[in-house]
């Protein structure tokens, strides 16, 4: 051990050793007040001005330095300082010669060791004082705890007992950390607060209090210091100083808050006995498809619960995944919410039909729709009515084609629809849209009734529209109105003459006769219908006619059907949307509103809407874009879904029975002769039964026209072609519209599937797939092999194996198969569109130039339903 240890030692410790070597700096361990009762070691250097006297001017040399080495004694020391420090060291520091001292240096060794005892008492005074304050915070911080503890034990009675019992010991019995304030002052030794500070800590260092424990004393300070810090250090580490903590009476210690122990009482309860949160019932609206995450969202529960859920079902899912809305449905129910389904199109919910806020119903005109056979004079009547009834006052204004227009007789309006003709008509009303009041029939009475003439009668009668009879070209020598009625009386049209109910007007197209008899007839059926309108609410109605017109861009001719309609309108129509710019009228005039059965031009739309697209207004821009941007949706989902299904089906029929309990079973039926018709029609009668009948809403002789896919449409028929086939134009309706038709060659097969579709039990479906036609160019007859006809593919293309119908004027002459395929001498096994080909039917050879071969392929598909 060397001086310099020693000094070190003395620093750190703060403890004087007594030594004739005083160091020039004196140091000594202080404890400073921080207020609030917490305290710090700080360690003070006291620096002394060397006093010089005449005997020191030659001072000793460092007795440390000495050269030379006496021994050492203890005793002269002993003596020489009265009360030795309690735990001074024994030995002084090696070199020091006492016997060789001067008188001067005796007299300042007095008054150094003088200075020491004054010192050494301050100091014991300092020490004791720690003591007690430190002995009382923790009495203080003791009687906190078991407060506390206290508190914790009688509000948690039931739950914590034990608990309750350990802190009223703990508050009961003194520890040796916090004994009780009172006796702090006495159970702590000052002396050894001064010396060595923790007396629990002895046991520690039971080998430092036995002999001079300098470095041990050094390394084990941090240990002997450490119980007076804590209770600082924790108050300070606890948290902010707030106000309450400060005006505390504790004043050192922060314990929990009154509430804050009921707190958490309350959660340990809540989770002890999982007490369920009462559960909110809810109506979830479900659309087609959602995602899990959105049902859960709907339903307040966690996404991961629904999983867990469907995954117990055997399906493993995420939260992003699609589901249909019957599993959503299930889901929601098996969470204990209810359902409501909602679908796309409820977006058109409360577009049209909506009902009337009140407003008076006013009369409006009738609307009518002139229909009748070919050159039967239906054009030359609309043009001789207007031309004779132009709204009076308006004399002069130059009469557009509008698709519609309007005519005064006796200060009422009638509104003609320019279209004549039934196809124009079922068009409209397939679309949902039954535009027309009266129906005039224009029957020519030098021609009578004629096949479109049924047709019409049909047509009307499907749109339940009464008829008025025009039998028209009275002028004509030949003319013979009475047969017109008589043959008019087939077709269940009773005219008035017959006793029927349904009026008759001889009129003449050219001469103008009778028109205003027509018109009075008109108006006295309109009467009869009662036909009331509100004008005061938001107009809806019926597109007649749409085009896009250079420079005015889309133009759509409505007919008002109720409310009014007025410019700054945002309508929708059919798929199209717009506001309206300007209200054209019939006389190319700019109109400010248009009411009920006025039909005006509207230009602004955005597209080009169809005709019999229902229109309506509606309140805003957004609305509008959102309906018709559903519908343009629609329109493509229903072109993808065409080829998969059709709508007039015998299938299909018979599940709407089912479903509908419906009792009419409507069918089309086109054959190639009356008589077959007849046989058809006889048998088909003879299927009903008191649950379920046939109703045949047309037939005819004839191939299938495009009229008969819109009125099969319109009437949700299904259309059985007898030996006849379906034109181009209606084979691409038919596909437009999903209307499926049946091909018959034998009238039993025909009665049966009927009778099959009506009974409910269908059999294997025979579909057909039309594959191309080729019209037969030139015959040759071939030595061996019989008649071959030279054709050209003029539509799909011609396989070899495939079935094949020979066809004369639209009638199935003959069906069978193919003998030969040939192209240029080469049998082959199909041949395009464009090329030219040989074709010879086996077992038949009447075919001739201008036939057409129909190609077909049959699949039968086994009914699953
Ligand atoms: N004598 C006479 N001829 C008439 C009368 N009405 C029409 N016609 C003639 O009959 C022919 C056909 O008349 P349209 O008005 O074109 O007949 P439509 O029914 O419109 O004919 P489509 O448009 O082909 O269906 C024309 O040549 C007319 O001149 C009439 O009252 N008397």
């Amino acid at each position: 051990m060397s001086d310099s240890n020693d000094d070190k030692t003395i620093s750190v410790t703060g403890k004087k050793t007594f030594s004739l070597k005083r160091p020039a700096i004196e140091q000594g361990m202080v404890r400073q007040e921080m207020g609030r009762g917490r305290t710090k070691s700080v360690v003070v250097e006291t620096r002394k001005r060397r006093v010089t006297r005449p005997e020191d001017e030659n001072p000793v040399p460092p007795v440390t330095f000495k050269p030379r080495p006496a021994p050492v004694t203890e005793k002269p020391v002993v003596t020489v300082v009265p009360p030795p420090p309690p735990r001074a060291p024994a030995t002084p520091p090696r070199g020091a010669v006492l016997n060789q001292l001067s008188a001067g240096e005796v007299e300042a060794r007095r008054r150094a060791l003088q200075d020491s005892r004054v010192r050494d008492i301050e100091e014991r005074k300092r020490a004791e004082a720690d003591a007690i304050r430190r002995a009382e915070e923790e009495a203080r911080q003791a009687a906190a705890d078991a407060e506390a503890a206290r508190l914790k034990a009688i509000e948690d009675a039931a739950a914590a007992k034990e608990a309750a019992e350990q802190a009223k010991i703990e508050a009961a019995s003194p520890t040796p950390s916090a004994p009780p304030a009172e006796a702090a002052p006495v159970a702590v030794p000052v002396d050894d607060a001064a010396r060595g500070r923790r007396r629990d800590n002895e046991s520690e260092a039971p080998a430092r209090t036995g002999g001079p424990a300098r470095p041990g004393a050094k390394v084990t300070r941090p240990e002997t210091a450490k119980p007076t810090r804590p209770k600082a250090e924790e108050d300070r580490r606890r948290g902010k100083l707030t106000l309450t903590a400060a005006l505390n009476d504790d004043g050192n210690s922060r314990g929990r808050s009154l509430s804050a122990m009921r707190r958490r009482q309350e959660k340990m309860r809540r989770s002890s006995m999982q007490e369920p949160r009462e559960k909110v019932m809810r109506e979830v609206q479900l659309p087609e498809t959602i995602t899990i995450q959105e049902l859960s969202q709907r339903m307040a529960e966690r996404s991961v619960d629904v999983i867990k859920f469907l995954m117990k079902e055997g399906q493993m899912m995420k939260p992003g995944d699609i589901i249909d809305a019957d599993l959503a449905e299930l889901i929601a129910s098996e969470f204990g919410h209810t359902v409501k389904r909602v679908s796309e199109s409820d977006v058109e919910l409360g577009i049209f039909n909506v009902a009337d806020e009140g407003g008076e119903l006013v009369s409006r005109p009738p609307v009518v729709t002139i229909m009748g056979h070919v050159d039967h004079g239906k054009t030359s009547l609309l043009d001789a009515i207007r031309d004779a009834n132009v709204v009076s006052g308006e004399a002069g204004g130059i009469t557009q084609h509008i698709g519609a227009y309007q005519v005064e007789k006796n200060g009422k309006l009638i509104t003609f629809i320019d279209t004549p003709g039934h196809a124009a008509f079922t068009a409209m009303r397939a679309r949902g849209a039954q535009a027309t009041d009266i129906a005039i029939l224009v029957v020519a009475a030098d021609d009578s009734v004629m096949p479109q003439t049924v047709e019409s009668i049909n047509h009307a009668k499907a749109a339940g529209v009464p008829i008025i009879v025009a039998i028209n070209k009275i002028d004509k020598p030949s003319a013979d109105p009475q047969k017109v009625r008589t043959g008019l009386l087939q077709h269940e049209v009773f005219v008035e003459s017959m006793g029927g109910e349904v009026l008759d007007v001889e009129v003449s197209a050219i001469k103008h006769t009778n028109l205003d008899k027509l018109l009075d007839a008109i108006l006295l059926q309109a009467e009869l219908l009662d036909l009331k309108a509100n004008p005061t609410r938001t107009a809806e109605g019926v597109v007649v006619e749409a085009k896009l017109d250079r420079g005015r861009g889309s133009v759509a001719t409505v007919l008002v059907q109720t409310g009014t309609l007025r410019p700054g309108d945002i309508l929708v129509a059919g798929d199209q949307w717009g506001r309206v710019r300007a209200l054209v009228n019939d006389r190319g005039e700019q109109v400010k509103e248009a009411g009920p059965a006025f039909p005006v031009e509207i230009l602004g739309i955005q597209g080009t809407p169809q005709a019999g697209d229902r229109f309506a207004v509606v309140e805003n821009e957004g609305r509008a874009r959102e309906i018709a941007e559903y519908r343009q949706r629609l329109a493509r989902d229903k072109a993808a879904a065409r080829q998969s299904g059709t709508r007039g089906s015998l299938e299909q029929m018979m599940t709407q029975l089912q479903d509908t309990g419906s009792q009419e079973f409507p069918l089309l039926i086109k054959g190639d002769v009356q008589g077959s018709i007849e046989a058809i029609a006889g048998a088909i009668d003879k299927l009903g039964t008191d649950e379920v009948r046939a109703r045949i809403i047309h037939s005819g002789a004839g191939g299938i026209t495009e009229s008969d896919i819109s009125l099969a449409e319109a009437s949700g028929a299904a259309i059985i072609g007898f030996n006849v086939r379906a034109n181009k134009q209606a084979r691409d309706a038919a596909e437009r519209d999903g209307v499926e038709i049946r091909y018959y060659n034998i009238i039993y097969d025909l009665v049966d599937d009927v009778k099959a579709a009506m009974s409910g039990m269908l059999s294997p479906e025979r579909r057909e797939t039309f594959l191309g036609n080729a019209e037969i160019l030139e015959v040759f007859n071939i030595t061996k092999v019989g008649k071959v006809a030279g054709c050209r593919v003029t539509e799909g293309k011609v396989e070899r194996g495939s079935g094949v119908r020979l066809i004369r004027d639209n009638v199935v002459i003959h069906e069978g198969k193919l003998k030969t395929l040939k192209r240029f001498k080469d049998e082959v096994a199909e041949v395009h569109g464009g090329q030219e080909c040989g074709m010879a039917f086996e077992n038949y050879e009447d075919i001739r130039a201008g036939d057409v071969i129909e190609c077909f392929r049959v699949e039968h598909i086994t009914r699953t339903l």
